[in-house]
């Protein structure tokens, strides 16, 4: 299946100089959104997990639904100020500054295994910050498991040796 034929690339959005690619169109086709799910999927249908962490915000359009096939709880990582409870945060660096993520304390208990979820990985720092995060609380990452790739930014080396899966790779 060429899922490629299916995601757009908007160029300078957000920013001069990023080519962004768009997955609405990917989203918006039932066929191809079942597909996609089901590979992704596919991945990791053979490990027990006990949690699928999605990462806002596009990790959310994915992750319950695998949460859902892997007969797992869905968590979410949020952006700051977000989550209601009491959170663990993490601040990581940007091309320019830094950012912060958040997750519940309670969401992941010590030794629970987690799939980690987010639509692209590009410079890997979105994921290495949660990957933080989930460790933090005892969770034991099983995989990390992508939709896009971004292979030429290298986003895969920040993981540190975790288990990586993507469907689409550029
Ligand atoms: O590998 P990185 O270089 O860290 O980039 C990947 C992250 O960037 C995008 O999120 P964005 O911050 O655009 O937020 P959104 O999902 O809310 O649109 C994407 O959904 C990933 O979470
Ligand atoms: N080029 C890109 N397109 C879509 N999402 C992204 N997140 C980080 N880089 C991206």
């Amino acid at each position: 299946m060429d899922f490629k034929k299916y995601i757009r690339d908007i160029h300078d959005f957000p920013k001069q100089g990023i080519v962004f690619k768009d997955i609405t169109t990917l989203l918006s086709n039932p066929e191809i959104l079942n597909k996609a799910a089901n590979e992704l999927y596919e991945f990791v249908k053979t490990e027990k997990i006990d949690k699928v962490i999605g990462l806002e915000s596009r990790g959310f359009l994915f992750g319950p639904l695998l949460a859902a096939k892997l007969n797992a709880g869905f968590v979410p990582i949020r952006k700051p100020g977000k989550l209601p409870h009491d959170v663990l945060s993490v601040t990581y660096e940007l091309e320019y500054g830094t950012d912060t993520l958040e997750l519940h304390k309670d969401s992941i208990l010590p030794g629970e295994r987690v799939l980690l979820h987010d639509d692209v990985l590009a410079t890997g720092g979105t994921a290495k910050a949660a990957l933080e995060l989930i460790r933090e609380l005892g969770g034991e990452v099983v995989q990390c498991n992508f939709l896009i790739e971004l292979g030429f930014l290298n986003g895969r080396e920040k993981l540190n040796g975790a288990a990586v899966a993507s469907l689409i790779q550029y």
